[in-house]
């Protein structure tokens, strides 16, 4: 059983809230703050509950304590974002002395944001001693960070036994119970579509959605591999040579299991991988043998969007194409458009470069839930139980 903030008696109690933070960073610059924002319910309830709120998070994945990690940047944000009724202050360090006077002596309405985690090496190594000094900071620990629930690590698991209450944050609740649902009663037609170009991280989530969907639409790059394994010409396509054999199995399993795995049927392809590429269309499934493979062509724009129209529940993770180059973004888009024109269906996004495709384009609000967790959706979506999600059981 998991609690939620909601059922915590905050009032005085400093309450450390895992966040995550881990925000694309142009400079000193946020370039989407879409996980800030959808933090701040969980931050403005504890507020309101009279918690003394302590935000920790990490940013990339620094080695040692590197100044153009600093959550600098992102404490600036949070303040513009918590408006002028709120004071956030940054530490210069996670844990110490320091920190636990600056918790102690918060007043009304101030916020404290901790140094990024990971300036520590034991955050990652989920050392014992760390989580104690953290553990430290806190009378109740909250976890709001969906997207670094798929890691064992100090802040999301290793601190957790060491504080007297645990709960999970409003948008960790919103996550697992729309990707929960998702998976315990889908409403029929299922239909996932999966993308991208990382065909080894997402094959395992191939495997266990088989059995439960109606239909998996593959595109991106990843078509590629599957396309090769069946004697398609890919031409210069990008291909992970060794996968080849394990696509020719999923595509053996499907057929066994009466699930069609959907490839395109035509392309759009280019030179090279850049705005510089010219853009072509395919009139087939093959490619020129000097081209390569960037989007999926209009007849499987045409294909994929009936099925999409059709579904009743719809994940879609990773890109159709290239979509950051906008001659090769129309796959993606015409995947994202049929998701939103679909009223009556579920659709869900599950992170990564496929919820920044949907929000660059504007259609992040017109779907049911975009993930702000890309790893972490999948392997939820895989039926692993998460780490940062285990350790708020009660029982
Ligand atoms: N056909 C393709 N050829 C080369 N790159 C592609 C192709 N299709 C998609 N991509 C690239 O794959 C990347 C996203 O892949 P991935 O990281 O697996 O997705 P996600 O972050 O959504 O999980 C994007 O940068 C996109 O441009
Ligand atoms: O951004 C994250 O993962 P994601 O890119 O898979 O969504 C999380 O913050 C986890 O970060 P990590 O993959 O460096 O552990």
């Amino acid at each position: 059983m998991i609690r939620y903030i909601d059922e915590l008696q905050l009032t005085g109690k400093r309450t450390f809230i895992r966040v995550d933070f881990n925000v694309p960073l142009e400079g000193r610059r946020v370039t989407d703050d879409t996980r800030i924002r959808e933090a701040l319910p969980t931050i403005r309830r504890a507020l309101e509950l009279g918690g003394k709120v302590i935000l920790a998070s990490h940013l990339g994945r620094p080695k040692g304590a590197d100044p153009k990690l600093s959550l600098e940047p992102v404490a600036q944000r949070l303040a513009e974002l918590l408006g002028p009724k709120h004071e956030v202050i940054l530490t210069d360090d996670c844990i110490g002395d320091g920190v636990k006077k600056q918790v102690k002596d918060l007043k009304e309405g101030q916020v404290v944001v901790l140094e990024n985690l990971r300036f520590h090496k034991e955050e990652e190594a989920n050392d014992e001693a760390f989580s104690r000094e953290l553990a430290a900071l806190a009378d109740v620990y909250v976890n709001d960070a969906f997207g670094t629930a798929h890691r064992a690590h100090a802040s999301t698991a290793g601190m957790v036994p060491f504080v007297k209450e645990k709960a999970a944050g409003l948008l960790m609740k919103k996550e697992i119970e729309y990707l929960g649902g998702v998976l315990k009663t889908p409403e029929k037609p299922f239909v996932a579509i999966l993308g991208g170009s990382k065909v080894s991280d997402k094959i395992k989530v191939i495997e266990s959605l088989l059995p439960k969907v109606d239909a998996l639409l593959v595109g991106g790059a990843m078509a590629y591999t599957f396309l090769k394994a069946q004697g398609v010409e890919v031409g210069k396509s990008r291909v992970e040579e060794d996968k080849l054999s394990l696509a020719t199995r999923l595509m053996d399993a499907a057929h066994r299991l009466k699930t069609p795995i959907v490839l395109p049927v035509d392309h759009i392809v280019g030179t090279e991988p850049t705005d510089k590429s010219p853009a072509q269309e395919t009139p087939d499934n093959a490619v020129p043998k000097d081209m390569m493979g960037l989007d999926i062509g209009p007849k499987t724009r045409a294909l994929f969007t009936q099925h999409i129209r059709d579904a009743r529940t719809v994940v879609w993770n990773g890109p159709m194409g290239l979509f950051e180059v906008a001659k090769f973004a129309e796959g993606t888009r015409s995947v994202a458009t049929a998701m939103a024109n679909n009223k009556e269906a579920i659709t869900v996004i599950g992170g990564g470069d496929s919820a920044a495709a949907v929000e660059q384009m504007g259609m992040a609000d017109q779907l049911s839930h975009v993930s702000t967790g890309g790893g972490a959706s999948l392997e939820f979506l895989e039926g692993r139980e998460l780490p940062g999600i285990k350790a708020l059981e009660t029982r």
